[in-house]
């Protein structure tokens, strides 16, 4: 174990268990999540010691063994896979790759279960849950993404069969992104423009089988397959798909708010938006994603901040460098912004759950305030919690570099949140409908003669800073609601009031611009909330690896060399360094095959 860490650990002034126990909820949902935790932990299966040294075929491949595996371990332990059972979500959230069972219960199965129909539940439900089948969500195509409405893929009505006919009729209509639907799926949610007797209803979701289930092979007029590789989501085979006259039956067409009969007769839902309902829920999942993202690299880079020393300041003296001023306001307010997230993404699961149960029950009206604020929260916390985790991983030096550090998988896996389940720009407009001051500057554009559209795209900056202002506000007023609600001891509130202060100075700091412009502050103000930084920083400095000790990642989560719990960084990189493949033989087949033609040839 590093000294220095021991030392942080003794000096830090309050009960870390306390800490852990408040973040999970109690010391029984701590219990709980250490029990489930350690099911994964304890099956070998799920962590590969070589998991960054691999190609991307074999990372697919461990994605789909881990996939398996959970599934074993979920019908071994009883645990049933749905989104709303918290062991499962403990489960998952233990299982640090992106994993087929994701965009299978999340999308495709939510999918089901919001917009079917009963009778569609019973037939399909069962099946997804026992993976007699698996799904994902097919809605991207290759020329829209953000503009649902202009999807092209077709879904037209034949009475006289009672089916629809599914087609991709252009070459831009391709579906080009979705998660596991290039190897892995044989069922798709599909999103599609409904046609019935010559006219187009606009997009509905309609379940389609894509592959044979007994030799996974697709099926006629099926073409599918994997996208290719990109940024981040290693494991994920997302995927094209082009349909040419699939017939599915009319009962497929997911139909519990929209229907159509038998006949051909379109009768249209209250809210033509609850078609959307499965991008909501995963928008809500991300701000708590965020959280926990920032959350690990925050741990990584502080823990490891307090083991590395450098520059002599007095004979014989090399400070950790996390004694350094600048590298505590790097890391601090990522640490404040982690646990800030954490409580928006509780409030965001428990608003979704109350609004979504009112929604499941016919009352559709708190639709588009739950869309409003989990389209902000989900831009704001995605874009914010990349930038931090990327502070983080600068904040470690030379060795963030490496992957032994293990920010640039958490970063990689956060970076294409801020694009997928709607691009963030996009979200915030969405959000923007929402803020008082922004329609005021819509009237002032549509009194100088502007149509909507054009007032819209004009204001569109304005648009998105007053989203970002207005999710930030939220974040910071229901941290601080959040705080003054929780059972602590005195030690503990005392260190908890210093991180969310910080939080909160921080941001004036970060956007004095908008508060001097605006005249809601002086220049004299702003330096007393400098001076406050600086203060807080110190306060924070004492506890903070004690804090991110109460986050409670396991090693085999954080997968990081630089932020293991012991702090033994140095052995560890060296052994590390001398497992590289490259290092597997003392010669290098190159040296033969190369180099010693160059040495010996004679120019
Ligand atoms: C693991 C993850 C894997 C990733 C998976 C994916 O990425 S999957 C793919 C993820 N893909 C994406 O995320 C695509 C992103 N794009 C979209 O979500 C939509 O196309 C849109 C929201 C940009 C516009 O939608 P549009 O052109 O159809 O709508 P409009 O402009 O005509 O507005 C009409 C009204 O409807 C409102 N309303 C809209 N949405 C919702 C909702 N969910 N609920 C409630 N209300 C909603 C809107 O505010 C407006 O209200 P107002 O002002 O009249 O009171
Ligand atoms: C890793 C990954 C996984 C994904 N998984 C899935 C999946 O499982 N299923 C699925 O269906 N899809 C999936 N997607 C697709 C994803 O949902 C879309 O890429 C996303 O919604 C953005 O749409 P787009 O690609 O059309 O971006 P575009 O809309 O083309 O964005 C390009 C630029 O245009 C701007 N822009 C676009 N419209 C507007 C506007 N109205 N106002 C102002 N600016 C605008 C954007 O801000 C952006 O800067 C995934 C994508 C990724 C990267």
């Amino acid at each position: 174990m590093s000294e220095s860490l021991q030392t942080e650990r003794k000096n830090a002034t309050f009960n870390i268990k306390e800490l852990t126990d408040t973040l999970n909820g109690g010391p029984e949902e701590t219990r709980k999540r250490k029990q489930i935790e350690s099911l994964v932990f304890n099956t070998p299966a799920f962590h590969r010691q070589d998991r960054f040294q691999l190609s991307r075929e074999e990372i697919y491949d461990y994605s789909i063994k881990v996939y398996g595996e959970l599934i074993k371990l979920c019908k071994k332990e009883n645990i049933e896979i749905r989104y709303d059972n918290p062991d499962y979500v403990r489960l998952v959230g233990c299982i640090p790759e992106e994993i087929p069972v994701g965009l299978h219960v999340g999308m495709f199965s939510s999918s089901i279960s919001d917009q079917g129909t009963e009778e569609q539940q019973k037939k399909w439900i069962p099946l997804a849950r026992n993976f007699k089948i698996f799904g994902t969500y097919a809605q991207t195509e290759l020329a829209h993404g953000t503009f649902v409405r202009g999807l092209e893929t077709t879904a037209t009505y034949d009475e006289s069969k009672q089916e629809f006919i599914l087609n991709s009729p252009t070459i831009t209509s391709t579906k080009w992104w979705p998660g596991f639907l290039g190897r892995t799926s044989n069922h798709a949610v599909i999103a599609a423009q409904l046609y019935t007797k010559s006219k187009c209803y606009g997009i509905h979701m309609f379940i389609v089988q894509l592959r044979d289930l007994k030799d996974h092979k697709p099926l006629p007029g099926v073409t599918i397959g994997d996208i290719g590789d990109k940024f981040g989501f290693d494991t994920v085979d997302n995927g094209f798909l082009r349909l040419d006259n699939v017939h599915i039956p009319r009962e497929n067409m997911l139909m519990k708010y929209a229907k159509v009969t038998p006949e051909g007769k379109y009768l249209p839902p209250t809210n033509a938006k609850v078609a959307y309902s499965a991008m909501t829920l995963i928008r809500v999942v991300l701000v708590r994603g965020s959280a926990k993202a920032l959350a690990s690299a925050s741990t990584i880079a502080i823990r490891y901040s307090a083991v590395r020393h450098q520059t002599e300041t007095a004979p014989g003296k090399e400070p950790q460098v996390l004694d350094y001023v600048t590298q505590q306001y790097k890391l601090f307010p990522q640490l404040a912004t982690a646990l800030a997230f954490g409580f928006a993404g509780n409030y965001m699961i428990d608003t979704f759950n109350k609004i979504h149960s009112e929604i499941s029950s016919g009352q559709l009206d708190a639709l588009s305030e739950l869309h409003g604020i989990s389209s902000g929260l989900k831009a704001y916390t995605t874009d914010t919690a990349t930038a931090g985790i990327e502070v983080c991983r600068r904040a470690c030096g030379g060795h963030g570099y490496s992957n032994a550090c293990g920010i640039q998988h958490i970063y990689a896996n956060v970076l294409p949140c801020v694009t997928l389940e709607g691009e963030n720009t996009v979200m915030y407009l969405q959000a923007a409908s929402k803020v008082i001051s922004t329609i005021k500057r819509l009237e002032q554009l549509r009194r100088s003669g502007m149509d909507q559209d054009e007032a819209w795209n004009t204001a569109g900056i304005e648009l998105v800073q007053a989203a970002k202002a207005h999710c930030h506000y939220f974040i910071v007023k229901n941290y601080l609601r959040s705080l003054e609600k929780l059972n602590m001891t005195p030690s503990l509130r005392k260190v908890m009031n210093s991180i969310a202060l910080l939080y909160g100075n921080y941001g004036i700091d970060e956007n004095a611009g908008d508060f001097l412009e605006s005249g809601f502050m002086t220049g004299e103000q702003l330096n007393l909330v400098k001076a406050k930084i600086l203060q807080l920083l110190s306060e924070v400095r004492r506890n903070a690896v004690a804090v991110v000790d109460a986050f409670d990642f396991d090693d085999k989560y954080l997968r990081s060399i630089l932020g293991a719990y012991d702090g033994d960084v140095y052995n560890r990189l060296y052994n590390w360094a001398k497992s590289s493949p490259l290092n597997k033989t003392e010669v290098h087949s190159s040296y033969t095959e190369y180099l010693q033609q160059l040495l010996k040839s004679k120019l």
